[in-house]
């Protein structure tokens, strides 16, 4: 299912392999695309990365929608009030959504990998400069718009957090719909430990794969239950109107080159 560039030569297979979209799987000229496989011996210890500040209003919980490439739960984002600063951080960065990617099965699904080990899922926190830019639109253009929160899911004891999430999915069920989604913590689904981190300069893994985002990647995992992904799964790529339905699972880009760039870590 993981096909790395090395392995497969022609666009053709990686096509067939992604059946997310048929778009370049490699942006043209890119050479700062993500994901990576985060190589834990190459990266480099920085003791100049500050620990994560993020600051998260509940309150600005608004809705929840299919987008038919994930579901992103969509946060009020026109004050300060939800906010990541700090970590490789040099400005305010407002959160917009959060959002996962999952595979059909458990031994793979997540986007980034750490030493090549999989995860059944990742979920990524979108927030967007608002010191330089006044809004996601813009900032998602410029090279340093973006930050991305990663955060591998392993399959384990039950997320009490999470299972307002799931909860409200069958109601996204189908592509373009949209449910009111109100008064979520958007940092219960952070592990303990968010002072470990790995940050690399990278883009976005779904169209326009913009080279926009700083990316920090969590060391420590949260875990949720077998039955809560299942309900991921329940979701569908295809909307309401489509006779052919597909279920929404394997939503991952394939894994980019390096390009010489290098991983920072926060931790020894
Ligand atoms: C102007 C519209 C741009 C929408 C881009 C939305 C988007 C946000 C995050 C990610 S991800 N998977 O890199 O976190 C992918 C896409
Ligand atoms: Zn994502």
């Amino acid at each position: 299912r993981r096909c790395n560039l090395t392995a497969c030569s022609s666009k053709y297979v990686l096509s067939a392999l992604h059946p997310m979209w048929q778009g370049p799987l490699v942006a043209p000229g890119g050479n700062r695309q993500s994901p990576i496989d985060i190589r834990v011996r190459k990266s480099v210890f920085d003791p100049h990365l500050k620990p994560l500040t993020p600051d998260y209003d509940p309150g600005t919980c608004s809705q929840i929608w299919n987008n038919g490439y994930s579901f992103l739960v969509e946060y009020d984002d026109t004050t300060d009030k939800s906010i990541l600063k700090g970590g490789p951080l040099e400005d305010n960065f407002r959160l917009c959504q959060f959002h996962f990617h999952w595979g059909e099965s458990n031994a793979w699904g997540s986007e980034h990998t750490v030493d090549r080990r999989l995860f059944p899922a990742e979920l990524h926190m979108v927030h967007w400069n608002s010191n330089k830019y006044r809004r996601f639109e813009e900032a998602v253009m410029e090279e340093n718009g973006l930050a991305v929160i990663g955060v591998f899911l392993k399959i384990g004891k039950r997320h009490e957090g999470l299972q307002k999430l799931v909860d409200a999915l069958p109601a996204v069920r189908h592509k373009d719909s949209v449910v009111e989604f109100t008064r979520f913590d958007p940092a219960c689904l952070l592990p303990a430990n968010i002072d470990d981190y790995w940050t690399y300069a990278g883009s976005l893994t779904t169209p326009p794969l913009t080279e926009a985002v700083t990316w920090i990647i969590m060391k420590q995992h949260i875990e949720v239950s077998h039955d809560q992904l299942a309900v991921f799964r329940s979701l569908l790529f295809t909307s309401a109107e489509e006779e052919v339905q597909k279920s929404m699972v394997n939503n991952f880009r394939v894994q980019q080159p390096l390009r010489g760039r290098t991983v920072r870590s926060s931790f020894t």
